[in-house]
């Protein structure tokens, strides 16, 4: 099978795929059992992603439990501030911490050093493309440039991303020079996924709803724009995935204004916008990951809502974010049964 005829890679290329393929954001992860015994043998939540051998597995953990048309390389949005030297950790009940970037730490980064550092994860992609099924896509990521400044400049997660609204406002050119190196060395590791074995890579901007409008156009649309122009230019049949979480009314531009192939949207989207958007091409979502806890009928009506409004047009089913570790995954398995009209 070509890599053209996986279901989301037609769908990417604006074909209806009915059933619509489907894969949920962060399905690799803690809500699994067997990523839970894997992530306990690696040590540290990096080693794991640097781990090639040990990151595939996880990787595909998902694909053998629930049958994905698409696998998501196992890795984090962290690793290029890791890359970059900034003391990236993830401890126990905390999220990450990094050491908190300032001004002057801004002018002194330097990229070089940054694909090499990477290089397991290509490894990775590797040997997750040889070990998937023929029909399973693969897909690559980075974090969108706004979403990886916010935890490099306030060293951790923050509740409404204030420290690094704050820090764009007293340090326009210090922040303007932070998104032009993300947005570089983005483009290149995201170049290194497609030729190691992706077929298509998204960008997760999960934090672009808490900017104002030209904010968003400075922040969140201009250097997505900019890595994927720097793709296509490259690779110009790569594809593109775009996740801007929250960003509700602007999301009307934001596909031709980035030039992604789709556009994700998180479950704050209503349904009769989400159909608009689709009208100018494919849309991926929007789940809300609360229902895959609740299972039952709040999660087949939300799957049958998505499919109603959004299935005769090119649809990416996908949760409106990442799964959490409460999901059961036996409601992870009527939900995929349920988009392939398997128990409707
Ligand atoms: C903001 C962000 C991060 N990482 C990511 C984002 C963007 C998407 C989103 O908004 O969910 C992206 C990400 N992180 C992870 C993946 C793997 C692929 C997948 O299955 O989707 C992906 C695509 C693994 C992970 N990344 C992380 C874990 C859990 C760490 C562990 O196992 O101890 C996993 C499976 C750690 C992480 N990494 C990050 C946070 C805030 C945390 C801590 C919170 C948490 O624990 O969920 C940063």
């Amino acid at each position: 099978m070509s890599a053209k005829s996986r279901k989301i890679v037609e769908v990417l290329n604006g074909k209806t795929v009915s059933p619509p393929p489907v894969w949920l954001m962060r399905q690799a992860g803690r809500h699994l059992p067997e990523y839970r015994a894997t992530r306990a043998e690696a040590g540290s939540f990096l080693d794991l992603c640097y781990s090639p051998a040990l990151a595939t597995e996880v990787t595909l953990q998902p694909i053998r439990r629930y049958g994905f048309d698409a696998a998501i390389l196992f890795s984090d949005i962290l690793v290029i501030p890791d890359a970059l030297k900034r003391n990236v950790r993830f401890e126990e009940g905390h999220g990450p911490r990094l050491d908190p970037i300032d001004a002057d730490g801004i002018f002194a980064l330097k990229g070089d050093g940054v694909q090499n550092h990477l290089q397991p994860v290509m490894d990775a992609v590797g040997r997750i493309r040889d070990a998937l099924p023929q029909e399973t896509a693969l897909l690559g990521f980075c974090g969108a440039p706004w979403t990886v400044a916010t935890y490099m400049i306030a060293g951790q997660g923050t509740l409404d991303q204030a420290p690094a609204r704050l820090f764009a406002y007293k340090e326009p050119r210090a922040f303007a020079r932070l998104l032009d190196v993300l947005s570089e060395l983005s483009a290149d590791y995201l170049v290194a996924q497609i030729d190691a074995g992706a077929d298509a890579v998204q960008i997760f901007d999960s934090w672009a709803g808490v900017l104002g409008e030209k904010e968003f156009a400075d922040y969140a649309v201009r250097p997505v724009r900019r890595i994927i122009d720097s793709v296509k230019f490259r690779r110009p049949h790569a594809k593109v995935i775009a996740f801007a979480k929250g960003a509700g009314l602007l999301l009307k531009t934001y596909r031709q204004q980035t030039g992604a192939d789709a556009i994700g949207l998180d479950w704050s989207v209503p349904l009769t916008f989400a159909a608009d958007l689709q009208k100018d091409g494919p849309v991926q979502g929007n789940l809300d990951p609360m229902r895959v806890v609740a299972g039952g009928a709040a999660l087949d009506d939300g799957i049958d809502a998505i499919l109603q409004a959004l299935g005769n047009g090119p649809l990416i089913f996908n949760l409106g974010h990442g799964i959490t570790p409460q999901a059961d995954p036996a409601n992870v398995m009527r939900l995929v049964a349920r988009v392939r009209g398997e128990n409707r």
